[in-house]
């Protein structure tokens, strides 16, 4: 996500999502932002802490997470295993990352295509499906997939649950030193 640094408490923030212009891409992250807030938010109330039983109950999450895994694959930079030509393996079709024949606006960071009813609506990341294998697939898929996208997953949660983020003095984020 186009998201992090400085994080404020959500009592503190003063619920600015709403204050940007329309249309710009940080707008978008703050929406994004506030909508996943609002399922957890709704889902389980703010007095208690999220447990794995509710990662199930929170859709926007999960799709805002696999869109990340799609966009920001983290593996490419310590595996060097990457398509970055659409290739066929055997019987396989393995597109090419960011593939604008499989993607709409393939750049674009837009969780929803991955919500029911959606264009890729279906896909899974867990190997089944190439377009998105942040964990690999076959016989040498990463062994902690499990464990790996549920730790994700619950931090992810917690972490939007009790803050909202946003780079410190409005930084660019594509300014933003990641070395
Ligand atoms: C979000 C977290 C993680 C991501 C994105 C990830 C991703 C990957 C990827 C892409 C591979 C290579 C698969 C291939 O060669 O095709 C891999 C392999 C592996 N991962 Fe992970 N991983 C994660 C977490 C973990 C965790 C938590 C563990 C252990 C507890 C783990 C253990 C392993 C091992 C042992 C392999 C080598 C499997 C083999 O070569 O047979 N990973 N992982």
């Amino acid at each position: 996500m186009e998201m992090s640094s400085m994080p404020t408490t959500k009592a503190t923030n003063g619920g600015g999502a709403e204050k940007e212009p329309r249309g710009t891409k940080k707008m978008k992250a703050k929406v994004i932002l506030a909508q996943v807030q609002q399922e957890i938010d709704t889902t389980m109330g703010q007095e208690r802490n999220i447990k794995e039983e509710d990662l199930t109950h929170l859709p926007h999450l999960q799709v805002m997470i696999k869109e990340t895994f799609r966009l920001y694959p983290s593996t490419p930079f310590s595996l060097p295993h990457v398509a970055t030509e659409s290739c066929k393996i055997f019987r396989y079709h393995i597109p090419k990352a960011r593939d604008p024949n499989e993607w709409v606006d393939p750049l674009e960071f837009r969780p929803e295509r991955f919500l029911q009813d959606d264009e890729k609506a279906k896909v899974d990341i867990r190997g089944n499906d190439f377009e998105v294998i942040p964990f690999g697939a076959g016989r040498r898929i990463c062994v902690g997939l499990s464990l790996g996208l549920r730790m994700v997953q619950l931090l992810t949660a917690t972490l939007v649950h009790s803050f909202n983020w946003e780079l410190e003095h409005g930084l660019n984020p594509k300014k933003l030193n990641m070395d």
